[in-house]
């Protein structure tokens, strides 16, 4: 790589290189100065090192020059960010050692309780404002994308799997924001290292624009309400699948249980010892249930994105691949050095492969949806259109309820999407729906083990509404009843869904860029600002209803409907134009789930001594209580029909897409 010149050009770079945009604020008069620094690359790097060292040299003190004239310029308007309290930290640094990546959000709202609902902190000289105030995060959600923008470490993270839709999209695709080089990250530690100034992003953000609302439009009716009820059957026979495997793992607990604490006759006398060992604990053999919900969301999610249908063409390894490209996402996001950019492990090339068996599977789907089309074939009546047949070639909002009709209005002003943002879109669709979704879950479960009282209310709703159908392993029978609303049918239940949300929330924090100077809570802004969002101690402030740190579902039943929505309003991303459009298939699942699945177990957590690690809430992509070590009991004796039903074998449709014994 070799640099061709080092210019300063503004906003517009020219089009046939790659740039990186360097910005300095002029805090005083709202100036920004953009120094673009042009690179032309040549294949052998070895033979141009000294080029580039020279060229390091040079940027770095022509950024230094522009921060400190940007630094001693900022002086007044700095004192806006002073107003904010925050905690103490060292010099060059700032807080930056006080948080460990994983527990970041634990963290913050320590922090966010003892110095308030705006507060800020020092990273490396980069100044974050952390906000835990609903109005402040209501405006700011409010205002995207064109006001604010995803972090770009969260959208460099995908794009540069190669997986550009919804999620990430915030304006035109930007090519000059990824530039796969190492020269590029020494040269960004350059740039850092001289602008040790209280500017927050050396490196520019994405241009809002019409990318996103482009796919919002066509993605948001896949998932009205009329048509996520049309895919009642699918999640309906994966909850039974569930319900299942969760008594594999009951049998397991109890093996597991009766090992470790033996009854009279089975203690162990160790030579030598003067008593006999009754307690035979051992971590390691508790048989975590997480992988189950994974895998039924990931069935559900597929299934609903491609693969209904078609799932002759889907490689049964593909969940595997999957699981990989959001391990990879995961770690990509809390990983300060970018190390793959410089050398791929093995874990980063199987992510790759992923990615690319992912497109090759629906580009087959495609291609023989187009045949079927071509040939005429009919689709057996009741048949559930996947997303990407539905993107190809259906007319929005026909037949369905109010809701569909509204969205398909917007959908067809817009153009239709081509088969490369439909297929980013999918998989974007399927990477944001189901680790949340399997999360949620998790931290259900573990409130049920903590709160037996709730358990038993949850357990009683259920047989009193079900009777006799609770044990049913019939999906026709059980989609006949749930003819209605599950969380209208069951509201208990519903109450400890949106209980565990609140508490527990699967995106508990957000990371934003403001792409315009602005004002926050009366305070200047300037652009590049980074905000923080904490959903959690922001609801649990302007929560409507008392005890805000109690588990307490009757609270969603006892409440007014003004009170509801307010303490509903952050668990799916706020009323923004940005909410979660995968809401109401999350919320099919996990009711299904719970009420055909969970229902028939009583959920306890394992014995386990003081010294055991304790259940802690962990962050990736997505938050989650880690360490979840439950005992699931099967409640075996509440109905006659369950005996029976234990002989019964669930009969397995033809999506048995994530189920882990075909795995
Ligand atoms: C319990 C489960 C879920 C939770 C808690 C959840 C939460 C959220 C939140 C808070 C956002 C807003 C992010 C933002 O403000 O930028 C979001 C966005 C999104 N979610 Fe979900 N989600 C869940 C399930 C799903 C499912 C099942 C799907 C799809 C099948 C899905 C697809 C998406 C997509 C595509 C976006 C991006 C929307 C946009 O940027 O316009 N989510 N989700």
């Amino acid at each position: 790589m070799k640099f061709a010149g080092v210019t300063v050009l503004g906003e517009n770079g020219p089009k046939n290189k790659t740039c990186i945009y360097i910005r300095a604020h002029g805090l005083v008069n709202h100036n920004s100065y953009y120094s673009t620094i042009t690179m032309s690359f040549v294949p052998n790097l070895a033979s141009v090192t000294p080029n580039i060292t020279v060229a390091l040299g040079i940027v770095s003190l022509a950024t230094a020059a522009i921060a400190l004239l940007s630094y001693l310029r900022s002086f007044s308007k700095k004192q806006s960010k002073e107003v904010f309290p925050g905690p103490p930290g060292i010099p060059i640094l700032g807080n930056l050692l006080q948080i460990n990546p994983k527990d970041i959000i634990l963290q913050l709202e320590q922090w966010a309780w003892e110095y308030g609902p705006i507060f800020k902190i020092n990273m490396m000289g980069q100044e974050w404002l952390i906000v835990s105030d609903s109005n402040v995060i209501n405006q700011q959600l409010k205002e995207r994308p064109i006001r604010y923008s995803h972090s770009m470490k969260l959208i460099s993270v995908f794009q540069e799997l190669g997986m550009h839709g919804l999620l990430t999209a915030e304006g035109k695709f930007q090519n000059f924001l990824y530039i796969n080089s190492i020269h590029f990250e020494v040269l960004a530690i350059a740039v850092r290292i001289s602008l040790l100034t209280t500017h927050p992003r050396p490196f520019i953000h994405p241009i809002t624009g019409s990318d996103w609302k482009q796919s919002r439009r066509w993605i948001t009716p896949q998932f009205s309400p009329g048509r996520v009820a049309r895919s009642k059957s699918l999640v309906i026979h994966h909850a039974l699948i569930l319900r299942d495997r969760l008594n594999e793992h009951a049998k397991k607990h109890q093996i597991t249980y009766e090992k470790w604490f033996p009854k009279g006759e089975h203690v162990s006398s160790a030579v030598g010892k003067k008593h006999a060992d009754r307690v035979f604990y051992n971590p390691k053999e508790i048989s975590p249930v997480w992988s189950e919900f994974s895998d039924r969301t990931m069935a559900v999610i597929i299934n609903y994105a491609f693969a209904h249908g078609k799932d002759d063409l889907v490689p049964p390894d593909i969940v595997n691949g999957i699981q990989k490209v959001l391990a990879t996402i995961n770690h990509r996001l809390v990983t300060p050095v970018p190390t793959w950019r410089f050398y791929s492990t093995a874990s980063d090339r199987d992510a790759n492969k992923a990615v690319k068996l992912l497109n090759k599977v629906i580009d087959d789907i495609f291609e023989s949806i187009r045949k079927d089309k071509e040939n005429g074939e009919r689709k057996d009546e009741g048949h559930m259109n996947t997303l990407l047949e539905s993107l190809l070639y259906e007319k929005i909002g026909k037949g369905d309820d109010v809701e569909d009709a509204e969205l398909a209005r917007s959908a067809e002003k817009a153009s239709r999407l081509t088969l490369e943002q439909i297929k980013g879109n999918l998989i974007q669709v399927i990477i944001a729906g189901y680790d949340t979704t399997a999360n949620t879950m998790n931290n259900i479960l573990y409130a049920f083990a903590c709160n037996p009282t709730v358990q038993a209310r949850f357990h009683s709703e259920v047989d009193s509404i079900l009777g006799d159908l609770a044990v049913s392993t019939s999906t026709s029978d059980l989609t006949e009843f749930f003819h209605q609303d599950p969380t209208v049918q069951f509201p208990y239940t519903y109450g400890v869904m949106r209980e565990s949300m609140r508490l527990y929330p699967v995106v508990a924090s957000q990371m934003f860029e403001s792409n315009e100077d602005t004002v926050l809570d009366g305070h200047f802004m300037p652009k590049g600002t980074i905000t923080m969002h904490l959903y959690r101690p922001a609801s649990m402030r302007s929560c409507p209803t008392g005890d805000p740190f109690e588990f307490k579902p009757e609270r969603w039943i006892e409440c007014t409907d003004e009170e509801k929505k307010i303490m509903a309003q952050d668990a799916f991303g706020f009323v923004c134009p940005r909410i979660c459009p995968g809401r109401h298939l999350a919320t099919l699942q996990i009711m299904f789930y719970l009420i055909l699945s969970v229902s028939r177990f009583n959920v306890q957590l394992m014995p386990s001594p003081p010294s055991a690690t304790p259940a802690r809430e962990r962050r990736q992509f997505t938050s989650m209580i880690e360490g979840v070590n439950v005992r699931l009991v099967a409640l075996s004796c509440r109905h006659l029909s369950l005996s029976l039903s234990r002989f019964i074998p669930v009969i397995p449709l033809p999506l048995q897409i994530g189920d882990s014994k075909n795995k």
